[in-house]
């Protein structure tokens, strides 16, 4: 991997750049807590958004706060738990109504919080099931939230890197890149986004359907962030 060579194409400076967290920005970690938000991150985001004029956002499963948390001080403009939350350039918050039903949250915490290694991932919006410290217990995620969810339409499992997580349809990666996009200083720039997992596949969507770039942290990073922070600070001239 190594040797594999970076295969992006450099920032221009009309892209409007949505960027991923977890496994595009940060290194995966045994469990969410864990992640280490290496030196020199902060002010490549800093430096890279001021030389966009502010149109860089990240595009995350996490909650906000998480994001808030992790990337202090910076506030950027940010899509939390996949969509279900905008905080736009001004600031204004977006939050999608209806969450998940208490009993469903009730149901999920009785069961797998028994199973030794699985983390429950609890968000405004959606719960995430942890299986990374508990391999063997795949499957049990993905059928308890089956028969939690039992059959309810406006609902969805979304498989993701070692987790599966319950959210209502509709609240996307994608549906959040388009809404930035009507907004200045996003409007009238190339949409490039980058991610590294199946929950990112509706972003990519979106920025390619738009006329910009889907950047996958696999194909054009040779999978490691490590290249996609280097990248960003080779520009950032930081
Ligand atoms: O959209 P992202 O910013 O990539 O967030 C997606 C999920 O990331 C986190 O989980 C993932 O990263 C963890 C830390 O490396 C890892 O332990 C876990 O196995 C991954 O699935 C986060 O915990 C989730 O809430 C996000 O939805």
């Amino acid at each position: 991997m190594a040797n594999t060579p970076t295969i992006a194409p450099p920032i221009e400076q009309n892209w409007a750049l949505f960027l991923d967290i977890d496994g595009t920005l940060l290194d995966i970690a045994p469990t969410p807590e864990a992640v280490v938000v290496p030196e020199g991150l902060i002010a490549s985001l800093e430096a890279a958004s001021q030389k966009l004029g502010g149109a860089l956002a990240v595009v995350s499963g996490r909650p906000l706060i998480s994001i808030d948390a992790l990337l202090a001080p910076l506030t950027l403009p940010a899509a939390a738990e996949h969509g279900a939350v905008l905080r736009n350039p001004d600031g204004l918050l977006q939050r999608a109504g209806g969450g998940l039903p208490l009993p469903w949250r009730e149901n999920i915490r009785e069961v797998a919080a028994t199973w030794e290694g699985v983390v429950i991932d609890e968000k405004p919006h959606s719960v995430a099931v942890h299986f990374r410290l508990a391999p063997s217990r795949e499957e049990d995620v993905c059928r308890l939230l089956q028969q939690v969810i039992n059959g309810h339409e406006d609902y969805e499992i979304l498989p993701a890197k070692m987790a599966f997580e319950l959210r209502r349809k509709g609240q996307h990666k994608g549906a959040a890149i388009e809404s930035f996009m009507a907004l200045s200083p996003f409007a009238g720039r190339l949409p490039v986004f980058i991610g590294d997992d199946f929950t990112d596949e509706d972003g990519f969507a979106v920025t390619r359907a738009m006329g910009g770039k889907g950047l996958h942290v696999q194909d054009d990073f040779a999978g490691e962030p490590s290249r996609v922070r280097n990248w960003l600070s080779q520009w950032a001239g930081t």
